[in-house]
């Protein structure tokens, strides 16, 4: 293979999510069948011995993609020389739980880790942040890698954007891939705001669909957002192989492109539709040249400036708190 082997770095690698994503990744799902990558698997020290089960399988699985595996319970030493970092390792919220009650579990996390990614990680890092509640989480790890741009830190909201996608499809009888220009705002939470308002079948506008403001108010939007407690509910555990997928996607499109299209992506916010510079929120995006471009000049209906400025609001509390708690 041509290029130089691509360092990865996965926390969380005994996990559910880390479970399907490694080997996704090393298939070469991620980067194309002609790059190979290095795996780190990050796992705290109990989980490390699991980890070590997943190696010997990806071993076993004799993928052309897959460099060398090695097993960490040290973020310096996990981080050092990576090129692109999945931030999972954290705990997932049970039945009855909110995303932020997990603010205080998982913050702790992300400042040690953010300094390590600081102190080793190669000078062209890309982070995703998947751990919940992921959007925080990944601020409080930028707050802690000041020389690293601010930019490269990413939370995922690309599993409520496929969510959506998969929804629209449904009411509309097409198939996902005739489906453009569908964005998730703000959170990933309850309070996030898939809009329709741009969104395109085989290049046309959906009026029809938006004029049955019952089905966009009343089913889509709330479906979307509660998926997640949807699917713990009906499986006794958070959605696993789905999340792996969409951080495929989200860092597949981050470094090869988005080619025409957009998609959403929880970006560090520079005051663009006027969510608050400062918070990592979602905005419609595309990626040139790996870096990650908001979709500017879109027209913003009043229903929408309610729903991006109220997920925006819960994300400025957010950050408010992890602040009290002396995590940024
Ligand atoms: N953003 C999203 O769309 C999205 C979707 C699904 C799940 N999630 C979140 O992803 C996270 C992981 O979910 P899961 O189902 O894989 O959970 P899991 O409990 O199956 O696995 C988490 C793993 O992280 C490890 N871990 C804990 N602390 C760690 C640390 N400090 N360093 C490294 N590893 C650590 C644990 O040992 C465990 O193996 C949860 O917070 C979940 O809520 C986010
Ligand atoms: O909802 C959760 O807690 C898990 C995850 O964030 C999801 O959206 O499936």
């Amino acid at each position: 293979m041509a290029n130089a082997p691509v360092n990865i770095t996965v926390t969380g690698a005994a996990g559910n999510i880390g479970y399907a994503l490694l080997f996704r990744i090393a298939s070469g799902a991620l980067l194309g069948p002609d790059q190979r990558v290095n795996l780190r698997l990050l796992e705290i020290p109990q989980a490390v011995q699991a980890a070590e089960g997943t190696a010997m399988e990806l071993f076993d699985a004799a993928f052309p993609t897959l460099g060398t595996v090695d097993i960490f319970d040290d973020p310096k030493a996990a981080f050092e020389g990576a090129n692109i970092a999945f931030l999972v390792g954290s705990m997932p919220r049970k039945a009855g739980m909110e995303r932020s009650d997990l603010l205080s579990a998982n913050g702790g996390i992300f400042g040690p880790q953010g300094e390590a990614l600081n102190a080793g990680a190669a000078q062209d890092i890309k982070v995703l942040v998947v751990g919940n509640p992921a959007n925080t989480n990944a601020l409080i790890a930028a707050s802690h890698a000041p020389d690293i741009p601010s930019s490269r830190f990413t939370a995922m909201t690309r599993l409520d954007h496929n969510r959506a996608l998969a929804q629209l499809a449904t009411k509309a009888g097409v198939h996902v891939s005739d489906i453009d220009r569908v964005t998730v705002w703000g959170n990933h939470s309850t309070t996030q705001y898939p809009d329709l308002t741009q969104a395109t079948i085989k290049g046309a506008p959906i009026p029809e669909i938006l004029a049955d403001r019952a089905w966009v108010e009343e089913d889509f939007i709330p479906t979307v957002a509660k998926r997640g407690a949807a699917i713990i509910a009906a499986r006794g555990a958070s959605s696993a192989a789905s999340a792996a997928s969409a951080a495929i996607d989200h860092v597949h499109d981050w470094v090869l492109g988005t080619s025409g299209s957009w998609t959403s992506a929880a970006i560090m916010s520079d005051g663009s539709y006027d969510v608050p510079e400062g918070i990592i929120s979602s905005f419609p995006c595309t990626s040139v040249n790996g870096e990650w471009k908001i979709v500017e000049g879109l027209e913003i209906d009043e229903f929408s400036r309610g729903r991006i400025d109220a997920s925006a609001a819960e994300l400025v509390e957010e950050k408010t708190a992890v602040a009290e708690m002396g995590l940024i």
